[in-house]
């Protein structure tokens, strides 16, 4: 029988709530088919820092690196505890950045996905989405003004000053790029190339590679729009995107901005590719303001399983049938408490709920 070892990183805030969740599922999906999980939890965030002063313990990196993937649940504080951590150490810096430069974790794939029967979800108008929303933003995850060289330091005239470089080589562009049009010739064969090439060298850069990497894919058709229009559009009308491509921190604020037109961040999970490993991750944060609640919603580190399925072990229908179940649960007429705005007929359902009825549903499928 096939085993796979996860490693599983539960994090901080709502991280050990929803990662339960996921395990949950997990545990079914082991229970139906044929392969075996082996999952090994491990140190990470602010809360491995506070066990032994080190938020990317050494443990954890052989953890992850003996894994056949990873299973991340977000990290972080609201901002008067992380001032509690030296900044070297704070989730951000000291764990997350880390783990992407150690996986080399280049492509993040996420997904901005509201089936038609949960339009209701979202903030937008129902005629602008009558279908739904479908839409794959693949951000580059290892480089740009997240990884350029920093310098912090005073001016000749005493002036505190920072300066922080975006910087890319041709290679990295053409690694993230290559993934993008991968993904584009299997949905709709239109990528929307997201840069900023008015005023940024990067972006100039990035596009000259972008029309080299094009003729390896003539049956793309691709649509350059610069970034700030881009966002305007995501409100306006995001049924016009399907995948877009882009840098990492543009993608950073475009996929927040998406988990808001669904209407809820925690309707975001993610993949962070590498050639060799992958890890999955909500999108969204530790959600401070309502960590030990119970009422975080799970669909997003849930989503998370069905991607590593997908793409790390090719389960696909199993894959499937998550995302399936998933829906069902809205369908049936539950909603978690952030989404509960859309109709006050829904029945609200704590976080531990909502895993509990992806599982009855999953089981029947
Ligand atoms: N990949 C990661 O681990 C990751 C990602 C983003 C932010 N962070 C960190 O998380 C911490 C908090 O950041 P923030 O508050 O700016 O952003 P956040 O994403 O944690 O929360 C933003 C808002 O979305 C809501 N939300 C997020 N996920 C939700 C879910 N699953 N269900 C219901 N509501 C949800 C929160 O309650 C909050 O109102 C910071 O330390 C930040 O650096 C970590
Ligand atoms: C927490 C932070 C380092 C991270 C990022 O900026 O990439 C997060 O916002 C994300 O989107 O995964
Ligand atoms: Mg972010």
């Amino acid at each position: 029988m096939k085993n796979y070892n996860i490693a599983i990183l539960s994090g901080d805030g709502i991280g050990p709530e929803i990662m339960k969740e996921a395990i949950k599922v997990l545990n079914v999906v082991e229970s139906l088919s044929k392969v075996r999980f082996t999952l090994t939890q491990a140190d990470f965030g602010a809360n491995a820092y506070f066990k032994c002063g080190d938020s990317f313990p050494q443990a954890t990196k052989r953890i992850c690196a003996a894994a056949d993937a990873i299973l991340k649940g977000p990290v972080g504080l609201g901002y008067e505890e992380t001032q509690k951590i030296p900044v070297d150490q704070q989730p951000e810096r000291g764990a997350i950045l880390p783990l992407r430069t150690f996986l080399n974790t280049y492509a993040n794939i996420r997904p901005v996905y509201l089936p038609k029967t949960l339009n209701n979800f979202s903030p937008l108008k129902a005629e602008i989405i009558k279908d739904g929303i479908d839409i794959v933003m693949v951000r580059e995850l290892v480089g740009g003004l997240y990884f350029g060289n920093k310098e912090v330091g005073l001016t000749k005239s005493g002036k505190r000053y920072v300066k922080e470089t975006l910087e890319y080589d041709e290679d990295q562009i053409k690694q993230i790029l290559l993934v993008a049009f991968n993904i584009a010739m299997k949905r709709k064969k239109v990528l929307h190339n997201i840069h900023k090439s008015n005023v940024l060298k990067s972006s100039v850069l990035w596009n000259e590679v972008l029309a080299e990497v094009a003729i390896e894919f003539p049956e793309v058709e691709v649509k350059h729009q610069l970034v700030d229009s881009a966002a305007t559009f995501l409100c306006l009308n995001p049924t016009m995107f399907d995948v877009m491509v882009m840098e990492n921190m543009f993608g950073d604020i475009l996929s927040d901005q998406a988990g808001g037109i669904l209407g809820s961040l925690g309707l975001m999970p993610s993949a962070c590719l590498s050639d060799d490993i992958a890890y999955y991750e909500p999108s969204h944060g530790s959600a401070p303001d309502i960590a030990g609640k119970n009422i975080a919603n799970p669909y997003s580190m849930i989503g998370s399983v069905a991607m590593m399925l997908e793409y790390s072990f090719g389960m696909i229908e199993e894959s499937k049938k998550i995302w399936q179940a998933m829906e069902n649960v809205f369908v049936q007429g539950y909603s978690t408490a952030e989404l509960s705005h859309s109709a006050d007929e829904l029945t609200i359902l704590t976080t531990s709920d909502f895993g509990d009825k992806v599982v009855e549903i999953l089981k029947n499928l």
